[in-house]
């Protein structure tokens, strides 16, 4: 008989082994507001409170009404969607939006210049690439400046200028070698130096995509690890160890040797040069497990930065978009950027957009002849982003009250449950309607099948399959801080949902702390 596909799942079915494994693998049917609806087996809609929101794309909620009513009519009204190479407008509107909202919140009035991309990690990729095009052309600038530096030292020699004895000593050479000598051990030493490929920095936890450059910033090692050849290396910082990073940047030692000839002597000197990339952040960590950065640490990364000549890229793509309660989370603790990435909610989860933004002081206008996707600002997504924003902005940025006051009640009702059970739960975090709910590792339980889970790294799965299964809670653990469940629900989180929310989270922390494992492992 034919060998064909018919009955073999072919669209990622390990994953959906391990999600049935944990109970949580549910076909849905229809999705608005914070409400998931999948049918049971007598064809009834069951509704599930989702806080899992699209890993953050779902700000104003599933299918708002609005931005649905937005897409038709952008439909019906057979807007131009793949107009390549013309003007653009709705990008342009879009970019224009962005940077006015941008400047209110930050106070700063530099223009940011925006290239469009489709998913979260295009718009790092974008940004990168971008960074590397600008350190490429610094360092072509820094080693003409240098050559004249040499040639002039060169004249001046022959012009009877003399060398200064500790200049041949630190660059390896004898003076009997002369100028010439002098300058070819030089050049020897610069060209190794300009050879090292360029690295990047990000803190511990940083996820920042998975595609081939930025998967390398992602600190998750099973994420990263087996693609490292593929792309520029990052270092990694500890975010609550103060000198970490000016250490880092003092072990790699990015200097270069320069020839100047002042009043008739020729020294050497050491001058910095840009290895580093770019610093990339997220002010609120997502998959790193619900992780506030702090103000000491966005100063220190500020400081160190700009002393090295480092660009920041702020990824706002998880935390932007309104959902600590302000447009940008970064705005928050004073974090100033010179390439901002966001995507998620931009696309009002209707559309799929990304965007990089880009500081004008940074800007290489080259970048926009070499960089370019298919389907980046087209027609529809631009104008379901315009709209997303407009809906964010309006009433003087009532959804920013509405994120920050019911991710405060939130934030309230997951502390007392940390206070009343201080066995179970270990930490909760956030700000606005980006929080996190750490439970402890319960490997030390009395209860065999808790114990079994725990040691897996399942747990958080288990308690993500019990909240679905028990009280039609749908939440997932972060990717790399496997025991904390993120809650990331639309502004339209009501009191009701919050309340469902408390019940069935003490319910579950009951059983584990009753180490009750029958109850919790879903048959
Ligand atoms: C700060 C930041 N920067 C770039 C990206 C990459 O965006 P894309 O996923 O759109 O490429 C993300 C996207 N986040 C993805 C994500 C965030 C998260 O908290 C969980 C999961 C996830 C996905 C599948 C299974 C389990 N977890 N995925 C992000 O959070």
């Amino acid at each position: 008989g034919t060998t064909g596909t018919t009955g073999i799942k072919l669209a990622e079915p390990h994953l959906e082994d391990v999600l049935s494994s944990a109970g949580i693998n549910v076909e849905y049917t229809r999705a608005e507001r914070n409400t998931l609806y999948y049918r049971d087996q007598d064809g009834q809609e069951v509704p599930v409170l989702d806080l899992v929101g699209g890993f953050g794309s779902l700000i104003l909620g599933h299918n708002d009404p609005e931005i649905v009513a937005h897409a038709r009519e952008l439909l019906a009204a057979g807007t131009p969607i793949h107009a390549q190479f013309s003007p653009h407008p709705h990008a342009n509107r879009v970019a224009a939006e962005l940077n006015r909202v941008i400047h209110r919140e930050t106070g700063d009035t530099e223009p940011y210049f925006a290239v469009f991309a489709n998913s979260g990690a295009e718009a790092v990729e974008a940004a990168v690439k971008h960074a590397e095009l600008d350190r490429g052309l610094r360092l072509a600038a820094l080693a003409e400046e240098l050559a004249a530096h040499r040639d002039s030292a060169r004249e001046a020699v022959a012009a009877g200028a003399r060398v200064e004895a500790a200049a041949f000593e630190s660059a390896g050479t004898a003076p009997e070698d002369g100028i010439e000598g002098l300058i070819e051990a030089v050049e020897r030493s610069n060209d190794r130096q300009l050879a090292r490929p360029p690295l990047f920095l990000a803190p511990e936890g940083a996820f920042h995509g998975k595609l081939m450059g930025s998967v390398q910033l992602t600190h998750n090692e099973a994420f990263r690890l087996p693609f490292s050849a593929l792309a520029a290396q990052t270092r990694f910082i500890p975010v609550d160890q103060p000198d970490a990073l000016a250490k880092t940047v003092r072990e790699e030692r990015a200097v270069i040797l320069d020839l100047v000839t002042e009043d008739g002597t020729v020294r050497l000197t050491e001058r910095p040069f840009p290895l580093f990339c770019a610093f990339v952040l997220e002010p609120i960590q997502g998959e790193g497990g619900i992780k506030v950065i702090g103000e000491e640490f966005a100063r220190e990364v500020q400081r160190v930065c700009q002393e090295i000549d480092c660009p920041v890229v702020v990824d706002e793509i998880q935390s932007g978009m309104g959902r600590s309660g302000a447009f940008l989370a970064s705005s928050l603790i004073g974090l100033r950027a010179d390439y901002y990435t966001l995507a998620k909610s931009l696309g009002g989860g209707v559309a799929k957009t990304s965007v990089a933004l880009i500081r004008q002081d940074r800007y290489r206008k080259e970048f926009e002849l070499v960089h370019s996707s298919t389907f980046a600002k087209d027609g529809f997504s631009s104008q379901i982003a315009l709209k997303t924003l407009q809906l964010l902005e309006a009433d003087d940025g009532r959804a920013y009250r509405l994120a920050r006051e019911k991710g405060e009640k939130l934030l309230s009702v997951l502390e007392l449950i940390r206070a009343d059970f201080p066995e179970v739960v270990k930490d909760v975090r956030g700000r606005g309607l980006m929080l996190g709910i750490e439970f402890h590792d319960q490997a030390g339980t009395a209860s065999p099948e808790i114990r079994a889970v725990a040691e897996a790294g399942f747990l958080g799965y288990v308690i993500s399959g019990h909240l679905l299964n028990e009280h039609r809670i749908r939440v997932f653990p972060t990717g790399s801080s496997v025991n904390t469940l993120r809650m990331e629900p639309s502004i339209h989180l009501d009191d009701e949902e919050i309340e469902r929310i408390r019940r069935a989270l003490r319910a579950v922390c009951e059983i584990i702390r009753d180490q009750d494992g029958g109850r919790l492992v879903h048959a």
